[in-house]
């Protein structure tokens, strides 16, 4: 280990440590080793930090806006430089810039596009409703809405809450999910695992889910982006895929272009992915939240029935009346940490971090579960309270410190205020239509599981009651 890295657990030649996948793994190093911690997995050290000043300055930061290599193996560009959030350097600034600005033209920010929101949310409360008070685990309605609105601001179509298309799409990521992830990683640690026979390596670390992910996203990209290559008419552009389709033929005598159909593959991949299961998870965080704390619950519907009647849709003008609803969305996101670590980083060139040396190529990733529970930001952190983000006069406070949902800098989440707006309407949609009920005999539990770096509650099970 060079000299002057931050500290951290003892490394065993050749093997280094265990995997560092999720906050729970990472936290006891924090209780040995301090808020700056260096670990080991095979060929890659990562470096983990837990506090936020430290995370917010270096999350932030030029020289720490790489991504590890093992990202491009989930990468449906067959150059795996294309795209937004598994690519790096010039290909994903011009990439993201191009997301950024299409993003804003389609809608993100304006209020036209709460009408799309509307008309998924009011879906999504008639799909639970179907249901008939069945107890019932988390359906795929959920992502599916969510899926419509980015899915429709990138490629015009929406799905039926119920397709059994968009189905098969899922399919393929649950399998990697409920897949051990660590062991689907170790031959991207142990790089002289992938010289071994194809056959072994599917046996011993299922890469045939990483593969059949893959292939599955590809082949459904690929069908939507040749769809559009035929339509496309170049004075009308409808979406994103057309906007990018549009680039690409003004730019196509131009060498140095990095429009490029594989990067657009790439672009609308992250889109699929990033615009849908985090939404979809989040609500799931707002029903087990409604179901685990009646008071708050009690306390939410009281303030949105006395400003809107019950036969209209809360609506973003309502905000300024809802303190509470904004305070309970800004802790549904402290108290979810959805990504428990951030997603991971690399030092693009030799660096430092508070004083110690971080070679290039070194992973970088911070807690933000670490962030959102300690004690120094947050009074009793492990308590659920909207509460704490109201001021003296009853009036929503958004948090200046010790809140780091988003990241921060060049690779924060750029869809920072589209993700707020589908919260906001879909979790008051549910508010004010449903009743979240525990099914009987039914323990909650307060316990999260981690599904691809995403923390996910493990009680999935609740009944749908429309309110009386
Ligand atoms: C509550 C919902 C969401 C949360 C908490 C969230 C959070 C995050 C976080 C923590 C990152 C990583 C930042 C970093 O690397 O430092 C990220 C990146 C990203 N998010 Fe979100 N996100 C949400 C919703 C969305 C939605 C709805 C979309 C798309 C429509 C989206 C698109 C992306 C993309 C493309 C990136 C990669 C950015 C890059 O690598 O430059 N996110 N998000």
């Amino acid at each position: 280990k060079p000299s002057n890295m931050p500290p951290g657990p003892t490394e065993i030649p050749i093997l280094g440590g265990m995997p560092v996948l999720d906050e729970k793994q990472a936290h006891p190093l924090r209780e040995k080793y301090g808020d700056i911690v260096t670990v080991r997995t095979g060929a890659i050290r990562t470096v983990i930090l837990f506090d936020y000043k430290t995370s917010k300055e270096v999350m932030a930061r030029a020289d720490m806006a790489g991504r590890p290599d093992i990202f491009k193996a989930f990468s449906i560009d067959e150059q795996k430089t294309g795209g937004i959030a598994l690519s790096e350097g010039p290909q994903w600034q011009h990439d993201r810039r191009f997301m950024l600005r299409n993003l804003r033209n389609l809608g993100m920010g304006k209020t036209y596009l709460e009408d799309a929101v509307h008309v998924e949310a009011e879906a999504l409360v008639e799909d639970l409703k179907k249901y008939d008070q069945q107890p019932i685990a988390y359906p795929d309605s959920f992502r599916t809405a969510a899926l419509n609105i980015i899915w429709q601001m990138t490629a015009s179509r929406r799905y039926d809450l119920r397709s059994e298309e968009v189905k098969l799409i899922y399919e393929a990521s649950k399998d990697l999910q409920s897949s051990s992830m660590a062991l689907t990683m170790m031959p991207f640690f142990f790089p002289f695992l992938r010289k071994l026979p194809n056959i072994l390596q599917k046996i011993f670390f299922k890469q045939n889910l990483v593969d059949a992910f893959i292939e599955k996203m590809r082949a459904t990209i690929t069908k939507t982006v040749d769809e559009h290559e035929e339509q496309l008419d170049l004075d009308n552009p409808r979406d994103l895929i057309d906007e990018y389709l549009k680039e690409m033929k003004e730019q196509e005598h131009d060498k140095e272009t990095l429009y490029r159909k594989g990067a657009l593959l790439q672009i609308v991949n992250d889109l699929f992915d990033a615009g849908s299961d985090t939404i979809n998870t989040t609500i799931k965080w707002v029903v087990y939240v409604l179901a685990r704390y009646p008071q708050v619950t009690k306390k939410i519907q009281h303030e949105i029935d006395e400003v809107v009647p019950r036969d209209r849709m809360v609506s973003l003008q309502d905000k300024p009346n809802l303190p509470y609803v904004e305070a309970f969305i800004t802790e549904i996101l402290r108290f979810s940490s959805l990504t428990g670590l951030n997603v991971e980083h690399t030092a693009m060139q030799d660096t430092t971090i508070e004083g110690y040396f971080i070679p290039k190529g070194t992973v970088v990733v911070n807690s933000n579960y670490a962030i959102h529970f300690d004690p120094q930001y947050w009074d009793q952190p492990h308590n659920f309270s909207p509460e704490r983000f109201i001021d003296e006069d009853g009036k929503f406070q958004a948090p200046k410190e010790g809140f780091f949902a988003f990241s921060s800098g060049r690779r924060q989440c750029p869809a920072e205020t589209l993700a707020r707006m589908e919260v906001f309407l879909f979790a008051t949609a549910i508010i004010q239509n449903l009743e979240i009920l525990v099914p009987d005999g039914v323990q909650l539990s307060d316990d999260t599981h981690n599904l691809l770096g995403i923390r996910v509650p493990v009680s999935d099970t609740f009944i749908y009651k429309p309110r009386s």
